[in-house]
């Protein structure tokens, strides 16, 4: 993060803040600026700061600053240069975060819960059950250790047992139809009731979502004859469109 602050006298605000608007558009389309804002004082109008995010350091200092960009944004605002304050890059130490999947649902011992349900009903499943008929006893416990990755937790499945081509491979040649696919879905979405997982919207949105993506894939990849990549990292899944229900004060 970059910032400058200014102080500019009460009569040249209006024409300054005329040329950060035209010095915008040139800082807009730098591919090395990912945001910039331009804040003014509330409380003693005259102080401005121009926060602008870089991808790093060097990219404003060696990239931005040696292009044609740089002299177009530059010619807009030099009769302010005088004005500045401060002119520094920051690296952020703090911010306000979400919660993650993992956490909003409890943790490792909430995906373990669910996975022994779960795995449970499967086994008695006569559309499911089949194919797990020699499932290693370890596995629910797997499972749970990749859905917490998934969900924001720690990386277990990774260190701990393959990760992606692991997981993969338990996949490949078992030919699951659509009809399975759709059964391991419900039977897990049972499971979730089952064990009281958070039952909000926002939740159960994104935990479906991922859901929905994974057997298709999961589905897609045991055909005869696909080829999935064999390595890839464990996805990571955020709440997607609707964040953590906030209540207002
Ligand atoms: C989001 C969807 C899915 C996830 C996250 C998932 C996860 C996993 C993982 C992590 C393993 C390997 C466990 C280990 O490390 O040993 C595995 C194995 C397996 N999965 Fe899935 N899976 C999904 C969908 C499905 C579906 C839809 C089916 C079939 C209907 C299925 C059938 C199997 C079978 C049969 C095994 C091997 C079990 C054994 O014999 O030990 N999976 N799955």
């Amino acid at each position: 993060m970059e910032y400058i602050r200014y102080t500019v006298p009460a009569g040249r605000a209006a024409e300054f803040e005329a040329a950060y608007g035209r010095a915008a558009v040139p800082l807009g389309k730098a591919p090395q600026c990912l945001d910039y804002e331009l804040s003014t004082c509330v409380d003693e109008p005259d102080h401005y700061i121009l926060r602008i995010v870089w991808t790093s350091a060097q990219g404003h200092l060696e990239g931005f600053r040696k292009s044609e960009r740089f002299r177009e944004f530059f010619a807009e605002i030099q009769p302010y240069v005088t004005d500045i304050e401060e002119m520094r890059h920051y690296e952020r130490v703090l911010h306000k975060t979400e919660p993650t999947l993992f956490e909003w649902a409890g943790g490792e011992e909430a995906f373990s819960r669910l996975t022994e349900v779960f795995y449970g009903h499967v086994r008695k499943d006569d559309v499911v059950g089949p194919l797990f008929a020699h499932m290693d006893p370890g596995h629910p416990k797997y499972v749970a250790m990749w859905l917490g990755e998934v969900f924001g937790g720690p990386d277990r499945y990774t260190t701990e047992r393959g990760g992606y081509p692991h997981m993969l491979a338990q996949h490949l040649g078992k030919g699951i139809t659509e009809a399975q696919r759709r059964r391991w879905v419900s039977l897990l979405m049972d499971a979730a009731d089952e064990v009281g997982l958070p039952d909000d919207p926002e939740f159960r949105a994104a935990f479906a979502s991922y859901i929905e993506w994974g057997t298709r894939l999961a589905l897609a990849n045991s055909q005869p004859g696909a080829t999935p990549p064999t390595r890839a990292p464990v996805p990571r899944w955020g709440w997607g469109v609707a964040p953590p229900y906030q209540p207002s004060a």
